[in-house]
């Protein structure tokens, strides 16, 4: 038997096999149109990515000469924060899903500071003001989506980050679907209480969002029904928000463990244990995971919204570039960034600063640079933002790491991850398993089945790749993070 994991993320839907020693039997893969109606929104067909999730579970099973019996369970992880409202009797969503980088909120974020400052909320929620939370996605659609006020109130509207939607579809749609999220998932939308893990009165008042369009608060580990359709019969018993299965994935159990995954953002977690450790320096704290009745592990996060993002728009907006991998080829045709910085402020800039006013900058051009040094500064920008959270970290939670675990689709690049040891000046380690956002929600639902028995059989399942030393001098780093920080107090304030 093995486990399935739908891993449904900003780029695209994948469906992976496992078995028992974490190693993948099957996948299959489709990215999704991103739809930009103006500048700063960012949009997703949630049909669009219904089809595409059933199409990549059906080919991955086809593959593997598998089929559902196969499946002892299977577990969904998401981009999280990413919303959609559809109706209970039709299936239908109202809109588009108003994507985590969407900015289209920041006069909301704006109102509700100047009334009561943008850390208002953090106590409750562990996450300031900001654009990139589900809290004011849902405000911005009641208000403007025709009928969607009128219908919540008659009970006819459901509210869900992917998770929610997914399983909603998987397990019976109009027929039944269960109407769930977990807690890692729920403590992304600003509406919970870090403490409770329930739904706040409060915070609902406060962004006006009805109680009764909320799915019901579960542990990331559990069976939460059985799936229908291309999945029939299987169990659906994990969730866990994309970032915190990496870090479940990589077998992050104990406080003090750390990842850092490089996908379409990229995003740093460090486990605080049981403890909610609320941070001072630009962080945000969250749910790592639930697993069954166990209580709750929070983690420290560092968000960045942009990363592989940007190499994406290297690719589709300037054509410098035919696919994401020729990235590193360019990059290496020169010696370092000829004295070009990248800041991708896209949608504004997450952690450490939340500058909502901020927008992309490329600075220190001249007639030196070329595209080489563009595409260097691309890959170097990730980086650099890694450094700042890193620091953040260390100072919140008064601890030097030793090493940083990395994942994801970016780190196939040994450029990238070379640069990455020198500016952080501590080892990059990359496990053999890369794919460890799909497996962290492979574990949650293997062990809420019996199929791994506790999280030490998980962590056997570890192993180290490759590990990149840092060689880099110091002088060299200060310099480059010395013009970095110049570079990002240039992106500020754009946005009026
Ligand atoms: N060789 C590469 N070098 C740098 N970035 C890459 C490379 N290959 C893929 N990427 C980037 O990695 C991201 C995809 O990673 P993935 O982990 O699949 O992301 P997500 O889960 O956000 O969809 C894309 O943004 C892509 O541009
Ligand atoms: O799709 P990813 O992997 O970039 O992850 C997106 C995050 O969950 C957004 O918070």
């Amino acid at each position: 038997m093995y486990i399935g994991s739908i891993d449904q993320g900003t780029t695209s839907t994948r469906f992976i096999v496992f078995d028992q020693q974490g190693q993948i039997i099957s996948v299959a893969q489709k990215e999704h149109t991103q739809i930009y109606p103006q500048p700063g929104w960012v949009e997703h067909n949630p049909d669009e990515i219904w089809t595409n999730t059933q199409e990549v579970i059906a080919e991955a099973l086809h593959k593997g000469g598998l089929t559902t019996k196969d499946l002892a369970a299977v577990g969904i992880t998401n981009q999280r924060e990413t919303t959609v409202v559809w109706n209970k009797h039709t299936g239908k969503p109202y809109y588009n899903a108003l994507v985590w980088q969407d900015t289209r909120t920041s006069s909301l974020v704006a109102e509700l500071a100047a009334e009561g400052g943008a850390d208002r909320f953090r106590p409750k929620t562990g996450l300031p003001l900001a654009t990139y939370f589900s809290s004011l996605k849902a405000k911005w659609l009641l208000k403007h989506i025709a009928t969607l006020e009128k219908d919540a109130l008659k009970g006819e509207v459901l509210f869900g980050t992917m998770d929610t939607y997914v399983l909603w579809q998987l397990t019976g749609g109009v027929h039944g679907g269960q109407h769930i999220t977990d807690v890692t998932n729920a403590s992304r939308t600003q509406l919970m209480n870090l403490s409770t893990l329930q739904w706040d009165g409060e915070l609902l008042e406060a962004f006006g969002i009805p109680r009764n369009i909320l799915p019901e608060i579960r542990s990331s580990s559990e069976v939460y029904g059985t799936a229908t359709g291309v999945l029939e019969g299987v169990p659906v018993a994990g969730i866990l928000g994309d970032q915190q299965a990496a870090l479940v994935g990589q077998t992050c159990f104990e406080p003090g463990e750390a990842k850092n995954t490089y996908g379409t953002g990229c995003f740093m977690l460090l486990n605080t244990g049981t403890t909610i450790n609320q941070s001072t320096h630009g962080l945000i704290t969250t749910v790592a995971y639930q697993l069954g009745d166990k209580p709750a592990h929070y983690a420290l996060e560092g968000s960045v919204a942009i990363a592989g993002a940007l190499v994406q728009w290297l690719r589709d907006n300037l054509g410098i570039i035919q696919k994401s991998s020729d990235i590193e080829e360019l990059a290496a045709t020169v010696e370092d960034n000829g004295g070009c910085y990248f800041v991708p402020a896209f949608s504004g800039l997450y952690a450490p600063y939340w500058r909502a006013d901020a927008r992309g900058v490329i600075a220190g051009l001249t007639r030196f640079v070329n595209k080489g040094h563009l595409g260097r500064a691309a890959l170097e920008a990730t980086a650099f933002q890694t450094l700042e959270v890193l620091e953040a970290m260390e100072k919140d939670a008064g601890i030097r790491l030793s090493e940083l675990r990395v994942d994801g689709g970016m780190t196939v690049n040994e450029l990238l991850m070379q640069f990455q040891a020198d500016l952080l000046n501590v080892p990059v380690v990359r496990p053999k398993m890369i794919e460890t956002t799909a497996l962290g929600a492979a574990y949650a639902a293997g062990l809420a089945v019996g199929y791994w028995k506790d999280t030490d059989d998980l962590r056997r399942n570890w192993g180290i790749e490759k590990t990149w030393e840092p060689v880099m001098e110091k002088s060299v780093r200060n310099s480059l993070y010395r013009h970095w920080r110049k570079a990002v107090r240039r992106s500020f304030g754009w946005e009026e």
